[in-house]
């Protein structure tokens, strides 16, 4: 079960998970959540009741006659969340504060509901650095705007580090689940995680702006050169408080746009739409392959990962294996 490394809440008569409108008093979240195994997260409500949809569709998880699916979170006017089956699909908004409650209060729910080794998914959107627009990108690292692989908090007045490390298997399997005939490359890199969209990701677009263009390029080209491959704003606090509770947890972005061509997200609405499928579909099918499998999947995709090569990829699919 999810270990808890928290000795009062042991102590409390009930826990309130507020920004969810759920408590460990007022709902029963072993009947409720008990059988969850996987939690995805994205910014959006929209995007995570389209998941929530789509999942249903992929793991052929049936409604009741006449029922639809349920906001869970709607009357905490803050996240959203859906149940299909074992999948709880969740908003998360925007920035480390945001997704750093949600994860709170998502952790400490895996508890109540005496959940057994959930698997976290961030499934977002991001700024691609020498990455076009629609590429899909897994995080193999994350690091924030100074390049530490670490969740600093101030805690009592103190800085507390937590490390940023996302669980390598879990990689190593969604990799192995890459379709070779996406019409789309699928790369791993390192994410960084920046605490705003304009200044904090070196853009010249925001209401303010202190460097020159060359600056921007020459840091850009910094980022790219030390193998950072998409920014975002959620990925360092997602992989340490999971990691910091024990969860196997992985993030999927898309690109909406390479930074070093362009600082305005200015594709389409419906080429936007279509490319945030795009993370859906790579998670939905670890979950469907997962499923099949009863739950013990692997892959033995080490090595150098070469995306463009369609044959690696067949072959890493035929090395993917049950372990009973
Ligand atoms: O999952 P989303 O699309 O929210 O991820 C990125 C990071 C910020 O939350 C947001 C900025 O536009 O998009
Ligand atoms: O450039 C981008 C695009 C999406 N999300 C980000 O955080 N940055």
């Amino acid at each position: 079960m999810v270990q808890l490394r928290n000795p009062h809440l042991e102590l409390m008569d009930q826990d309130i998970l507020y920004h969810l409108a759920l408590g460990s008093g007022s709902h029963d979240l072993v009947e409720m959540f008990g059988d969850v195994k996987f939690v995805c997260m994205g910014g959006t409500p929209k995007r995570m009741e389209t998941f929530a949809n789509y999942i249903m569709e992929v793991i052929g998880h049936k409604l009741p006659t006449g029922t639809t699916l349920l906001d869970i979170s709607q009357y905490s006017y803050r996240y959203s969340m859906y149940k299909v089956g074992p999948v709880l699909s969740v908003s998360h908004g925007m920035g480390v504060p945001s997704i750093g409650i949600l994860l709170h209060e998502m952790i400490k729910l895996m508890y109540h509901a005496k959940v057994r080794e959930p698997v976290f998914f961030r499934i977002g959107t991001c700024g691609g650095i020498g990455h076009e627009g629609g590429t899909v990108i897994i995080s193999e690292e994350a690091v924030d705007g100074l390049g530490n692989h670490y969740y600093e908090v101030p805690m009592l007045g103190k800085n507390v580090r937590r490390p940023a490390v996302f669980n390598k298997q879990l990689i190593r399997e969604l990799k192995a689940c890459i379709d070779p005939e996406d019409p789309y490359e699928t790369v791993t890199g390192t994410t960084m995680c920046a605490n705003d969209f304009y200044e904090g990701q070196g853009r010249l677009d925001g209401a303010f702006c202190d460097y020159s263009e060359a600056e921007k390029m020459e840091y850009l080209q910094s980022l790219k050169d030390q193998g950072v491959t998409n920014i975002e704003m959620e990925s360092v606090p997602f992989a340490a408080l999971t990691h910091h509770a024990g969860i196997k947890a992985a993030s999927v972005c898309v690109s909406l746009l390479d930074r070093l061509k362009s600082d305005q997200v200015n594709a389409p609405k419906e080429v936007m739409n279509e490319w945030q499928l795009r993370p859906q579909k790579l998670v939905a099918t670890y979950i469907k392959k997962y499923l099949q499998n009863k739950g013990r999947l692997s892959s033995t995709g080490h090595g150098p990962w070469a995306v463009k090569s369609p044959r690696r990829f067949k072959l890493v699919q035929q090395e993917s294996e049950i372990i009973e």
